[in-house]
């Protein structure tokens, strides 16, 4: 996160960390918790990295240096990548990851409401973005858990920014004209949450932007509402 500030804890309880044993174990992405045994992620994290034993998931942490080897963590059964996805800049950046047990809610892990697809259309005023991810470009993984507020931006504003690309329908933007303040590596497939009316949402998956917190390049997130079919269907067993 750049431009963010720590997270006290408690703070967001369904923000895990996701950590990949490659030839070492490092935080690689951020992740919701979203039932006792769903996790949801961005399609980038997961993808060629598909093997559910090479995953620790780390919940009710504030600071990465809480971790070592004998944190608890959970495993992970299944990882459920989006069949559309290719790359996060075209979009269904988005995954879930089952866990090989369900978790017990804590006042530490908690999960996040899923906006209904009917709330396409509410223009949220109380959005954060949150992660351990780089506080710069060539940054690197943070110790505590960062916060920002972000505003939304419309479609046809984000478009505009991004010209090159076509900005897809699924997907949201937020941040800020002048720049300053946005998600960035590491905070992947952590959760854009809005609250409306007393109640925390997870409105956007973090995805995509051009560098980090550039003026007039804002945070490009996976609007969750619009994956609400989906996210039924894998989740429950028929
Ligand atoms: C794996 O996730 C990403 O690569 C990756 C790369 C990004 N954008 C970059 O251009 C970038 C940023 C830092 C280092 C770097 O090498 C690049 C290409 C990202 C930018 C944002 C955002 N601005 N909301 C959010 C997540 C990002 C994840």
């Amino acid at each position: 996160i750049v431009g963010g500030t720590d997270s006290s804890p408690g703070e967001w309880p369904w923000q895990v960390s996701l950590h990949a044993r490659l030839s070492r174990q490092r935080h690689l992405c951020g992740g919701s918790i979203i039932s006792t045994q769903w996790i949801l992620t961005a399609a980038h994290c997961v993808a060629s990295l598909e093997n559910p034993n090479i995953w620790r998931i780390y919940a009710g942490i504030l600071r990465q240096s809480e971790i070592n080897e004998d944190t608890p963590f959970f495993k992970v059964e299944e990882i459920i990548v989006h069949s559309q996805y290719k790359y996060a800049h075209i979009g269904y950046d988005i995954a879930l990851m089952r866990l090989a047990e369900p978790m017990n809610f804590t006042d530490l892990q908690l999960p996040i409401c899923l906006p209904s697809k009917e709330d396409t259309n509410i223009f949220y005023t109380d959005c954060w973005v949150i992660g351990w991810g780089y506080r710069k470009e060539k940054g690197r993984v943070q110790d505590i858990l960062q916060k920002a507020p972000v505003p939304f931006m419309s479609k046809e504003e984000c478009q505009a920014r991004y010209r090159k690309r076509r900005i897809g329908d699924k997907v949201i933007c937020a941040g800020y004209d002048e720049g300053g303040r946005d998600a960035c590596k590491g905070d992947s497939g952590g959760p854009l949450s809005c609250r409306h009316e007393e109640v925390w949402y997870l409105v956007g998956i973090t995805s995509w932007g051009e560098g980090c917190a550039r003026p007039r390049q804002p945070g490009v997130y996976t609007k969750v509402a619009d994956y609400s079919d989906w996210i039924l269907e894998k989740t429950t067993q028929y």
